[in-house]
C-alpha cells in the first residue's frame, strides 16, 4: 500500500512494492534483451520536434520552442505540433502511423500485457487494450551556445491514452513522482515516488494513477561518463525511457489520410524520418499515389 506522505520523510518505494495499480520490477529486462535494445537504439535517428506549427501556432504570450529532448515513436507518432492524443475530443489527426516494434520490444510487450491483464479489470482495462504505441524519450544535456544544459526532466502531466501504461528504463536512474492536481497557491503533494533503475519495468493504471494524479520526472542521476546510443549532434544521452501505451486502432491514421493541414505541419518531419527509414519513405509515397 502507498503510505500517506508525512512531513520530513520521503517516500521511497522499493522494488516490488504492493501499491494497487502501480507495479515496479527493478530487474525486468534480462541482460541479453537489454543489450539488444541498446543495439537497436543505436540505429535510431530521433527527432527534435518543435512544439508548434503553421496550423497550430503558439497561444498568446507563448513562442515557438523545441521540445526539451529528442524523441522517437513506434506504432504511431504523436507529433507535438498535432497536440498529442487527447480523448475524447482530440483524437482526429493526432496519431500518425509509424514503424512496428522490433522483435525484442514486442517480446517485452507480450510479457507486460499478460501481467497487466492480471492486474487490471473492468473499467481499468478498456476493451481492445493492447500496447501498440511506444514513445522513446532521450534524457540528457544539450549543447547551447557552447554550454551543456541539463534537460533531463519532464514536468507534471497525464498520459491520456486509455488503460494501463508501461515503461522500461535504461541508463541512469530517474526519480519519478506522482503528484495530486495542482491548485493555484497550493504546493503539489507527492503521493508516490519511485526511482526507475536501469532495466526496470514500471506499470501503472486505474483511476488513481491515470486520472487523479499527474506524474513527472523530477531528476535523473549523473554518473560521470555514462553515454547512451545513438550518438547525436549537440546532445548527450544518459537515460532512455520507453513508454508503451494504447491508442485505439481507429485513431491511428496513415500520413496519406491526414487532413491537408496536418500533412503540411508534419511533412518536414516525415521527410527527415524517411531519410533513414524505408517505412516512412513508403508512407510518403502512398500520399503521391493518392
Ligand atoms: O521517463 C519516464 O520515466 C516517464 C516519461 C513519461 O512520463 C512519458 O513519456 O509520458
Ligand atoms: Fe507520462
Amino acid at each position: 500500500m502507498a503510505l500517506p506522505p508525512r512531513h520530513g520523510r520521503s517516500l521511497v518505494h522499493k522494488a516490488r512494492q504492493r501499491t494497487p495499480g502501480h507495479h515496479y520490477n527493478a530487474s525486468f529486462l534480462s541482460s541479453a534483451d537489454r543489450a539488444s535494445i541498446l543495439e537497436w537504439l543505436g540505429t535510431l535517428h530521433p527527432l527534435w520536434e518543435q512544439r508548434y506549427s503553421a496550423h497550430f501556432p503558439p497561444p498568446p504570450g507563448q513562442s515557438q520552442r523545441r521540445l526539451l529532448r529528442p524523441v522517437y515513436w513506434l506504432g504511431n507518432w504523436q507529433f507535438a505540433c498535432l497536440d498529442y492524443y487527447r480523448p475524447p475530443k482530440g483524437v482526429k489527426d493526432r496519431c500518425v502511423k509509424a514503424e512496428p516494434f522490433p522483435a525484442v520490444l514486442q517480446r517485452q510487450v507480450d510479457k507486460v500485457e499478460e501481467l497487466a491483464r492480471r492486474m487490471f479489470r473492468g473499467p481499468d482495462m478498456p476493451t481492445g487494450w493492447h500496447l501498440n504505441t511506444c514513445l522513446v524519450n532521450f534524457y540528457g544535456s544539450r549543447l547551447e551556445d557552447g554550454h551543456w544544459v541539463d534537460t533531463a526532466r519532464v514536468g507534471e502531466h497525464k498520459d491520456f491514452e486509455p488503460g494501463p501504461v508501461a515503461s522500461l528504463s535504461l541508463g541512469e536512474r530517474a526519480l519519478l513522482q506522482f503528484v495530486t492536481s495542482s491548485r493555484p497557491g497550493e504546493r503539489d503533494e507527492v503521493v508516490l515516488e519511485q526511482w526507475l533503475d536501469d532495466g526496470a519495468l514500471q506499470l501503472f493504471g486505474g483511476a488513481r494513477w491515470k486520472d487523479q494524479t499527474f506524474h513527472r520526472v523530477q531528476r535523473v542521476d549523473t554518473r560521470a561518463g555514462l553515454l547512451l546510443p545513438p550518438e547525436l549532434p549537440d546532445f548527450r544521452t544518459r537515460r532512455i525511457n520507453l513508454t508503451f501505451r494504447y491508442v485505439p486502432d481507429a485513431h491511428v491514421t496513415p500520413f496519406a489520410l491526414l487532413s491537408a493541414e496536418a500533412r503540411e505541419d508534419v511533412r518536414g518531419y516525415m521527410e527527415t524520418l524517411a531519410s533513414h527509414s524505408a517505412f516512412f519513405r513508403a508512407e510518403l509515397a502512398r500520399e503521391k499515389r493518392g
